[in-house]
């Protein structure tokens, strides 16, 4: 932590220095801060136990979720120590599913701005304005437009609750610090009529800007992020599909950058696929795996897993040919002409089908939902999946909750138990026929943040694929026999700090080992990276 020279009511409502009632007597002295206080003094712990009884007591989650963002505006080390001390009961709160609410009600609830707005009005001021941010250290910038918020469609600027989120996690999860970290809403209209309707709503009431003038913002964004922080890594979050790939591929090999749905969701996915091999009885390399959904995040996946099924050895074609897509047309195949260029490779010469005949025909391994659609793993299919598996698994990926393919419960009670269940959000733990199910959540969350902090470390100059490869074979070995027994190709959230930081030391190795790196590889790197992560403290 930097020294200050804060006092008095400056102090206490700096966020980062602010400790309340935990300043002592001495303090209080030589701080200015006599009578500004009530006279007794208190520690961390009995702040966390009165934090954590005032949210137990709210009635839901969005007003749990108010109380953090106060909480987070007015002391950083509270909030993260609570975090990260009850990531299992907070993570729900503060990110998936329910930040998910909270950007649909996101200026209705709004209390203080955060993070950085840029709007059609900024163009050709973008570099500027970012002098304005207070911090000059930027290592990590979420940045979304909001036009695909989870699979809640368009919120425009009410999607800022995103790069927040995204940003607590990277905080909470790999220790970068909240100072280095910038969530950015880049405002560029919205087609959602009835936000642009909403008296209350915080972003311009416009159509999207598409084409030429989105692309140039974009652009103008990118450069000045890089000459304002020119060691930022820049996440791509939650833009429409083809944006998305637009964006990648504009700027993957040129700027330190990923697309988090595309790559994260795609590492985080593959990850859980290699864990389930054990527990299924197969070998990773004779996979066959069926999407349903055709967009960005199942692409991702479906782009890394012939990545790695070439690691071991098949052919691209061969890998090709064991990635099958279902989309609302039914099965992908050659000669459709309603697909997008992404989808192409995963066009087969075969019979088009509906998704139920192209289970039974193709007889996939591996189920994976990212569809945006609750309802469409119903019983027919998941019973589909039992015919041709002793053990399916079928992975519900598409957030919040309320937007999975399927339940748990429903996956575990339509499969007799049998199933290798995870879904991209949280679901309780599932008690059928006497037995007790705990799934695995399939979430980005568990790559994101170590893949930033390996690649803040090494300061890579770009996000490889070797780089997620390494991400998911970390995080599929961190899973415990214990883990899978209990259902869960995931390790326990409890976990998670560990589990990045093994990440991080994956991807900065691969950095170095790629010549991707700029900083020279220290003698202890594991060692390095623990001691830079940011652990929430009183000074
Ligand atoms: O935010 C999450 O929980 C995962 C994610 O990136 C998405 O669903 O878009
Ligand atoms: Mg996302």
């Amino acid at each position: 932590m930097s020294a200050h020279n804060l006092r008095g009511f400056d102090l206490l409502s700096s966020v980062r220095h602010n400790k309340g009632t935990a300043f002592n007597h001495q303090e209080r002295e030589a701080l200015g801060l006599r009578g500004l206080l009530p006279p007794a003094v208190f520690g961390l712990d009995d702040h966390k136990r009165r934090a954590l009884a005032n949210i137990r007591r709210k009635d839901s989650d969005i007003e749990r979720y108010v109380f953090m963002q106060s909480l987070m505006g007015r002391n950083q080390t509270l909030f993260y120590r609570l975090v990260i001390d009850h990531i299992e009961e907070l993570m729900p709160i503060i990110y998936t599913p329910t930040v998910g609410q909270a950007c649909r009600e996101f200026a209705h609830i709004f209390r203080q701005p955060r993070g950085f707005y840029i709007s059609p009005s900024d163009k050709g001021d973008i570099r500027t304005i970012l002098n304005n941010w207070p911090e000059k250290d930027i290592r990590v910038v979420v940045i979304t437009d909001g036009e695909r918020i989870l699979g809640l469609g368009d919120l425009g600027t009410n999607g800022m609750g995103i790069p927040i989120g995204k940003l607590a996690l990277y905080t909470a999860c790999a220790g970068i610090p909240p100072e280095q970290c910038l969530p950015v809403m880049l405002d560029v209209g919205t087609n959602n009529q009835a936000l642009r309707e909403d008296p209350l709503y915080l972003g311009t009431p416009i159509p999207r800007i598409r084409g030429e003038d989105y692309i140039q913002l974009v652009d103008e964004f990118v450069t000045a992020i890089q000459d304002a922080f020119p060691k930022a890594l820049i996440q791509f979050e939650d833009f429409l599909t083809p944006n998305a790939y637009a964006l990648l591929n504009t700027y993957r090999n040129q700027v330190l950058c990923f697309n988090d749905d595309i790559q994260g969701t795609a590492a985080v996915a593959l990850a859980g696929v290699y864990a389930s091999c054990k527990p299924a009885g197969k070998q990773f390399k004779d996979l066959k795996v069926m999407f349903l959904g055709a967009g960005s995040a199942a692409t991702g996946i479906a782009d890394l897993l012939k990545v790695a099924l070439m690691a071991e050895g098949l052919s691209e074609p061969e890998a090709l040919a064991r990635l099958w897509f279902v989309d609302v047309s039914g099965l992908v195949v050659k000669g459709r002409t309603d697909l997008m260029s992404h989808n192409l490779p995963y066009a087969h010469a075969h019979t088009q089908m509906p998704f139920i005949e192209a289970i039974e025909d193709i007889k996939p391994d591996v189920l994976i939902g990212a569809t945006g659609c609750p309802g469409t793993f119903n019983q027919s299919v998941i019973r589909k999946m039992c015919e041709h598996n002793a053990r399916p698994v079928i992975f519900a990926l598409s957030n919040p909750t309320s937007q999975a393919e399927c339940t748990a419960e429903q996956a575990y009670a339509w499969s007799n138990g049998h199933v290798i269940f995870a879904s991209g959000s949280p679901f309780a733990p599932v008690e059928y026929d006497g037995n007790r199910y705990q799934p695995g959540q399939g979430n980005n969350a568990y790559i994101f943040p170590g893949i930033g902090l390996g690649a803040i470390v090494a300061e890579a100059k770009l996000i490889s694929d070797e780089m997620f490869l390494a991400a998911a074979s970390t995080l599929a070995q961190c899973v415990t026999e214990e883990e899978v027994a209990a259902g869960s190709v995931y390790p326990k959230l409890t976990r998670i700090r560990e589990v990045s930081l093994d990440i991080a030391v994956a991807v900065a190795k691969t950095a170095y080992a790629q010549a991707l790196a700029q900083s020279e590889p220290p003698l202890n790197l594991r060692e390095t990276i623990a001691q830079r992560m940011y652990d929430p403290h009183y000074e």
